[in-house]
């Protein structure tokens, strides 16, 4: 069977300046694939083209198939997306926020509570379901948007920096959620946590620059006797200071 994710030569220019030049990679079915890079690499931006909220300059991206530009809603109903930072709407409550979540994606009557609260109780929302959103901590807020990416159990889970602003008891049961769900899904997840990435990830792609400077497993980027800390910085720094 073909990959559930596939990108093909993916670029996004701003004006003169290409933040993601030319990058081709697919994720199979029970992959996990931490995208790592430094501030700057291209990683949001790559997952905001995946995830059709921006749209390439050139080349594509496919959701189990689905075009992301040419097929948007069979690639969506595929897709969950937690993008960077917090859900919008934030004066709805969380499980206002959620059932409207729901509702965008068809779901209704018992169908839909039972999906927001299953939701809720993977990330753990239960204690602040009534509260809205602008009140919460970041680590909650964090935790509404992932319960809204997994709302409708999609084959396809496109992370973006999952564990960010989470306590370490909640990184520790992210991840551990990351990996009860991986067999069934093809998952992508930015971090900058390189411990993370040997927590969860199958697989590691690092970009510098916009451009895919390793793709690999983790073991055996750290077989070459090194840590993943090390590759990162070798692979990277240079890249940086090009920049600068
Ligand atoms: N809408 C935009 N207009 C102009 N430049 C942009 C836009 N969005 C992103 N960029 C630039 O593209 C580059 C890549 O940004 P991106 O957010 O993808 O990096 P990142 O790897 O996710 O970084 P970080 O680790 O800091 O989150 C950056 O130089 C950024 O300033």
């Amino acid at each position: 069977m073909s990959a559930l994710i596939e990108i093909e030569r993916l670029t996004k220019r701003f004006g003169g300046f290409t933040a993601v030049d030319d990058v081709s990679f697919t994720v199979g079915r029970g992959e996990v694939l931490g995208f790592l890079g430094p501030n700057g690499a291209g990683k949001s931006t790559t997952m905001r083209m995946l995830a059709g909220f921006m749209p390439p300059t050139s080349g594509t991206a496919r959701i189990c198939g689905a075009d992301v530009v040419d097929q948007p809603v069979a690639a969506k109903r595929n897709l969950g997306f937690l993008p960077e930072g917090a859900p919008t709407y934030p004066e709805m409550t969380v499980t206002g926020f959620l059932a409207f979540a729901g509702r965008i994606r068809g779901f209704k009557g018992s169908e839909l509570d039972d999906r927001v609260a299953h939701a809720m109780l993977l990330t753990q929302l239960e204690g602040v379901r009534l509260q809205p959103i602008e009140t919460l901590s970041k680590g909650f807020k964090r935790r509404v948007g992932l319960a809204q990416a997994l709302l409708h159990d999609p084959p396809v889970l496109v992370l973006d920096e999952p564990t960010d602003g989470l306590d370490p008891n909640q990184k520790h049961e992210v991840r551990a959620l990351i990996r009860r769900m991986a067999p069934e899904k093809a998952i992508i997840i930015s971090t900058h946590i390189l411990e993370e990435v040997g927590a969860v990830c199958t697989r590691a792609i690092i970009i510098a620059n916009g451009r895919v400077v390793v793709d690999a497993p983790p073991s055996v980027l750290e077989e070459q006797g090194r840590s993943l800390d090390e590759v990162f910085r070798r692979l990277t720094l240079g890249a940086t200071a090009e920049a600068a």
